[in-house]
């Protein structure tokens, strides 16, 4: 790709609605936690860390994708270490030109030597504040419901997540093995979260079927979609996300890697920017996948033959489906609206 489209594309601005905090850990932090915390390594991971966290072509579904997660997780069970990898997430964020970033996490994964599921979110919280000061990024969360989670603990992660709803928190998500386990085993959860007034994305037609985006619009009350890219199955659901106007949140880096599509041939979001459905595009996660919202851009000018035009309308797109309320959401707009005018661009 010549050398002024990649600035061209770095300069645009960006927003990534859809990051996990433990999937964008910087392989050095786990170095330093390993040795703060005490803890071993395992056997042979010396050096770069990057290969026992980053997936390669080699993958061939979301479950062998999320077994990278493991190895992160011991270290990130303290307060020290949730704080130092959200402002970190949110310094990666600004090096791609971010504006505004919504990281999603569950609460549960963190709690295994004493922290409740709030005291992860306020960690969590904290860290993104920090790092919106820092680094000029305003940083939302989301909290994640795990597939695999029973009804109970589902339950308390959305009354956790209601505690610190407009205190940091914009949404609660389900994700994890979609697969195995269909979204009406979470109707309770999300009941209850819509009863609070909680706005909902659900991952949903990544490693299931179309029938899972309706069931997390109808039954899940999700407003948003995180990937939704299998509803090329079925022209029923994409009219479903297109009359409602629910936004997708697209990770094509990612969606490549776990065969959601087989490949940038077959990636349909220019078929569904074309049906008028709201697009976004995100990262998923930075570190697993190996990307960023730069990458992520690069790839779609050169796999899908996006223009900078197309892509700074994705950035448009994204101000508008943000979890952000009444002022702060106008106001984001508005810093999308002005860095692209300042570029030159007209929207
Ligand atoms: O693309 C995805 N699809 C479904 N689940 C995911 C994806 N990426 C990460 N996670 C899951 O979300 C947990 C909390 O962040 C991660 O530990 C991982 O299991
Ligand atoms: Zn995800």
């Amino acid at each position: 790709m010549n050398e002024q489209l990649l600035e061209q594309i770095k300069e645009l601005p960006k927003i990534d609605l859809h990051v996990h905090l433990d999937g964008s850990v910087k392989p050095d932090t786990i170095i330093e936690l390993a040795k703060e915390q005490g803890k071993p390594l395992p056997e042979g991971a010396e050096g770069d860390l990057t290969p026992w966290m980053q997936i390669d072509e080699t993958c061939t579904s979301l479950v062998e994708y999320l077994s990278k997660f493991r190895f992160v997780l011991p270290f990130m069970q303290t307060a020290e270490s949730l704080e130092r990898i959200a402002e970190e997430v949110v310094e990666q964020a600004a090096a791609s030109g971010c504006l505004y970033i919504e990281v999603r996490f569950a609460p549960l994964l963190h709690t295994l030597e004493g922290l409740s599921a709030g005291e992860a979110i306020l960690h969590t919280i904290a860290g993104l504040q920090k790092g919106e000061q820092m680094f000029g990024v305003k940083a939302r969360v989301i909290v994640i419901c795990m597939r695999h989670d029973s009804v109970e603990r589902n339950l308390e992660v959305i009354e956790a997540a209601r505690e610190y709803y407009g205190k940091g928190v914009v949404a609660v998500d389900l994700a994890g093995d979609e697969a195995g386990f269909p979204p009406a085993l979470h109707q309770e959860a999300f009941e209850l979260a819509s009863r609070y007034e909680l706005p909902i994305t659900i991952h949903a037609g990544e490693a299931g079927g179309a029938a899972n985006v309706r069931e997390s619009i109808t039954r899940l009350g999700a407003s948003r979609i995180g990937h939704g890219v299998r509803i090329t199955e079925d022209p029923s659901v994409i009219e479903l996300v297109r009359t409602t106007r629910t936004p997708l949140e697209m990770c094509p880096v990612s969606n490549i890697q776990t065969k959601a599509v087989p490949g940038w041939e077959d990636y349909p979001i220019r078929s569904f920017l074309d049906e008028g459905i709201l697009v976004t595009v995100n990262t998923d996660n930075m570190t697993v996948s190996g990307t960023t919202m730069n990458l992520e851009f690069e790839m779609l000018a050169e796999h899908c033959g996006f223009t900078l035009e197309e892509l700074a309308q994705l950035t448009v797109n994204s101000a508008e489906a943000a979890f952000l309320q009444g002022e702060e959401k106008e106001e984001l707009k508005a810093a999308v609206h002005s860095a692209l005018q300042k570029l030159g661009y007209t929207l």
